[in-house]
Formats: C-alpha cells, structure tokens, sequence
C-alpha cells in the first residue's frame, strides 16, 4: 500500500519557495518564489538578491538613510527574478508561489508574464500603498490570489 503521509503540492511549492527564501542575502526579509506550470512542472525559481555583478558585500542592506544608501534602489525581487530565470518558459496559465505577497512593481511583471495564479504565505505589507496597488492590477487583469493554506507541516531537513 502506498504511503500517505506525503506532502502535498501547495506544501511542496511552498516549501521550496521558502527553501529558495534561504538562499536571500537580505537581513530583513528573505523572499522566495516558485513558478509553477498548470501539469504542476516547476518552471522557475527566485529570491530577493543583488543584480549579478553587484557583490552583495559591497552593496547596502539598510532599510533606512538616503535612498541611494538603501537596498531598495538595488535589489531584484523575487518574481521578477524566477520570471526573467525561467528563460525560455513560458510561463501562461501558470502559477506563483511566493513567500511575500508582491508588490506593485513585481505585479507588472506576474501579469505581463501571462502568470495566472498567486499564492501566498506573507501578507504583511498588506495595508501598504504597493499591496493595494497590486491587488487593484491583478484583479482588474483576472490573475487569482490565493492565500496559502498553512496546514502546521513542519518540514526537517538535515544537510
Ligand atoms: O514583491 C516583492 C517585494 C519585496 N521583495 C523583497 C525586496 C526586499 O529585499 C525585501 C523587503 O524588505 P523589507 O525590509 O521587508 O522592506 O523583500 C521581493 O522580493 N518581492
Ligand atoms: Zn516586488
């Protein structure tokens, strides 16, 4: 008899998304993302990181001081990052588990992309004018918003 305490896939797309996360140089917020075809064939990865050629030790990581002195000048998020991975991918009708709800900028990008679905585990930007500029987008352009179901899996990996 086959054994039933596998993960499921929202828990498998998750988890790897939040294992992407990990991969994050930021000290604040590690963000993941996992694109996912509609056969449920993962198409893409991605995680908040400095543009390639920036080292991460000559960058800034600080969320406040001069705007230029900040990492939001510089700082390629998530979706964007899995979208402009998934290369030759095409990514309609697919879906996005993210670990942190997008912001506005990243949903230009989910939309443009033909991405579907979103779901998501953090929301807690969510009263932020980005937040509510991303879910005007992907309501008007009929992409789902799903929140991630948390259903207390506890996930251990020794490496
Ligand atoms: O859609 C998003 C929004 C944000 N991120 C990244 C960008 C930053 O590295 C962090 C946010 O930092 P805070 O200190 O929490 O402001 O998250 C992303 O990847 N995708
Ligand atoms: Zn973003």
């Amino acid at each position: 008899m086959k054994r039933t305490d596998y993960i499921n896939w929202d828990e498998y797309f998750m988890g790897i998304a939040l294992l992407t996360a990990m991969r994050s140089k930021d000290p604040s917020s590690q963000v993941g993302a996992c694109i996912v075809s509609p056969e449920n064939k993962i198409l893409s990865l991605g995680y908040n990181g400095m543009p390639i050629g920036c080292d991460d030790d000559a960058m800034p990581w600080e969320r406040e001081g001069s705007p230029l002195d900040t990492k939001y000048m510089y700082v390629c998020h998530a979706e964007l990052n899995a979208i402009l991975n998934s290369a030759h991918n095409n990514l309609k009708g697919a879906r996005v588990y993210v670990t942190l709800f997008p912001c506005n900028e990243c949903t230009k990008a989910i939309i443009q992309s033909g991405i579907q679905e979103v779901v998501y585990y953090s929301d807690k930007y969510h009263d932020s004018d980005s937040s509510v500029a991303a879910r005007f987008m992907f309501k008007k352009a009929g992409v789902r918003l799903t929140p991630y179901t948390n259903t207390e899996r506890k996930i251990e990996l020794t490496l």
